[in-house]
Parts: structure tokens; sequence; C-alpha cells
């Protein structure tokens, strides 16, 4: 036997799960994983039970890790298995674009800024001021209609009148929350205060949050501890000391601070998953490849909605690919 793991299920109740061997070293996942709405299989837990990003019971994630620990596969393995569903995705990807923007297809609208990304997010709360009003107007026809059920969130209401829901991933947040002059700080501002209210509000208007970067804690400013504290589901790849562990589990799981500060540098992807409830679990994403990604978001491009309030912001699909040039360096100076 390789490992026993046990979950309490109720008082009382404890469950003991054996596995013959390290499932985690090569993660295959089950063939027939179970897949619903808003609900996908993202990784293998070390239990050989599949993990789940369930987005209707927890709205809004974070993703840390130390460079090269595996959140980029992590990330786009989420991508590939969302881009089946009836879902808008939108990116913000302060890499340049570099992870992102190969996955266009399948997206709405991509930012690859902080000044582009600071006007998506405005447009993105004016859509959801729009989803509340929708619901609102729902919400009075029902009000006088008896034994109607009354919406309280896009899911409640009618198929032909719900807005299609939307998971925005947001790749290194830090570069959105760093500022050298005034101008960036105001920009800075904005941009976490938008955030922040999405994370707030955006759940009943069917707006999901998917953020992810190396740290994320108080060291970014102001408003950043707020939106963490929104952020109720947390993954930790490999982090280089005890405080960035902290910034994931501090708050909710202090014993899988101490499993995150143990992840080895050999085991890129493995992770360490845990949300409000205080459980964690160990876990690592199937070692999804960038084209194996390209190659579902574009099987599924046809599935991509158009949103009008943020056609300003959807991928301009160039083909073919133009090369660009970079510029040669310079000749050394002849003495
Ligand atoms: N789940 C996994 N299984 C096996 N190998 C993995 C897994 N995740 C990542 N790796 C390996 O680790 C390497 C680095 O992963 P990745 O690019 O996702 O890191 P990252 O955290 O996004 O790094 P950076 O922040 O520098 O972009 C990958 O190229 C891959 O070879």
């Amino acid at each position: 036997m390789f490992e026993v793991t046990s979950r309490e299920i109720r008082s009382g109740v404890v469950e003991l799960r054996m596995t013959g061997y390290d499932v985690l070293r090569r993660v295959q996942m089950p063939a027939r994983a179970e897949r619903s709405t808003m609900r996908v299989p993202v990784a293998l837990r070390e239990d050989g039970d599949v993990h789940y990003r369930d987005y209707r019971t927890t709205p809004h994630a974070l993703t840390i890790g130390a460079t090269k620990s595996g959140k980029s596969v992590y990330q786009r393995n989420l991508v590939a298995e969302l881009a089946a569903q009836e879902v808008a995705l939108v990116g913000i990807d302060c890499k340049q674009g570099v992870e992102l923007f190969p996955l266009a297809r399948r997206f709405s609208a991509l930012a690859d800024n902080p000044d582009t990304a600071a006007d998506l997010l405005d447009a993105l709360i004016a859509h959801m001021e729009d989803v509340y009003q929708l619901i609102r107007a729902e919400q009075r026809i029902t009000a006088d209609t008896p034994d109607a059920d009354i919406a309280a969130d896009i899911w409640d209401l009618p198929d032909h009148l719900r807005p299609v829901p939307i998971v925005l991933l947001v790749d290194e947040v830090a570069e959105l929350a760093l500022f050298a002059t005034k101008d960036e700080e105001k920009r800075r501002d904005r941009i976490i205060t938008a955030l922040a209210r999405l994370a707030q509000l955006g759940r009943a208007a069917g707006i999901y949050l998917e953020i992810c970067g190396q740290r994320f804690g108080s060291e970014l400013g102001k408003g950043i501890t707020m939106l963490r504290a929104q952020l109720s589901v947390r993954t930790a790849h490999r982090v280089n000391d005890e405080t960035s562990a902290n910034m994931a589990f501090g708050d909710i799981a202090p014993d899988a601070v101490l499993a995150t500060v143990q992840i080895p540098v050999s085991a890129p992807g493995l992770a360490i998953t845990g949300d409000a409830s205080g459980g964690w679990s160990r876990i690592r994403a199937p070692h999804t490849s960038l084209r194996a990604a390209v190659d579902a978001c574009n099987k599924h491009a046809h599935l991509t909605p158009d949103l009008p309030a943020l056609d300003a912001f959807r991928p301009v699909l160039a083909s073919p690919a133009v090369p660009v040039a970079i510029p040669a360096p310079a000749a050394p100076a002849t003495p």
C-alpha cells in the first residue's frame, strides 16, 4: 500500500481511502470524469478521486505558485475543460498575452496590458449591472405570480432570458497591482476596486473569477486582502517561502501551509487546494500541453459567445501569423 487518506464525512463517520501507488506521479484522469454545468474536472487528488472546479458552489478562486511551479499548466487545463461548456471566457494576461492569446479563438474578450485591463474590467462591471437589472425586472413579474420562484441569480432565470455565465481569468495579477508613477497608481486603484466589486457582486450575475499569480498579499497594496477574502477556493503550487504559503492558506486552513512548503521542486504541477471549509488536499493537474489546449479551444470556437458589452475587447484573429521581427543587437563599437 502506498498511502492511506482519511476524511471525516460527518460526526462519527470517517472515510479511509487506500492507494497502491502514487497516483500523482503521472496523472491519468479517469476516462469518464463527470461534467455538468459550470463544474469541470481539473486535477487528480492524492486519494485517486477527481478534483473538480465547481463555479456554482465556490465562485471565485486564487491560484499561486513560484515561477515554473505549474500554474500555467493548471490554468490551461481549466480553459481546455471550460472550452466545451456554454460559458464566455474573458482573459487578462499581463505576460504580454503569452499564456492566453494562443487560446484566443475561444475567448470573448482579452487584454494583454494594464490599460486595456482597466477598461475591460469597467465594461464587465457595466455588464454586471445590466444583468442585475434583468434579474430585478424578472423578480417584479414573479412577485405577482403565486407559486412562482423568485429569481435571485442568473440560474433562477428562465432559459431564454439567462445571460451566458462568464469566467474571468487573470494571469500574473501582481502586474495589475504594481505602479511606478502617479498615473499608474490611479489605474491600479481602478483595477483593484473593479476586481473587488466583481468578486463581491459577480456571482449572482454569473461572473466568476480565476486569479493567478506568484504572490498575492498585502505587500501589493490596499484592497488586496479584501479581494483575497472573496476568493474562497485557494490552490497553491510550490512556493519559495512560508509567507507565500500563508497568503493562500493562513486565513482558511493553517495545516495546508505546512503541506505547501513541502512541495518539492522535482514535482511541478503538484499543488495543495483548500477552501473556506478548512479542508484541503494534494492535487496535480494532467500535463496538458499548450498545443492540446489550443486544439480544444479551436474545436469549440463556435461556442464562443458574442458579448456586446465586451465587443471592443474581442481578440482579433490574424491569420496567417505574421512573424515579429526582433531587432538585431547593436554591433560592438570598434576601437
Ligand atoms: N501537472 C503537471 N505535470 C507534469 N509536469 C508539469 C505539470 N505542470 C507543470 N509541469 C512542468 O513544469 C513546467 C513549468 O510549468 P508552468 O509553465 O505551468 O509554470 P508556471 O508556474 O506557469 O511558471 P511561470 O510563472 O514562470 O510562467 C512545465 O513546462 C512542465 O514541464
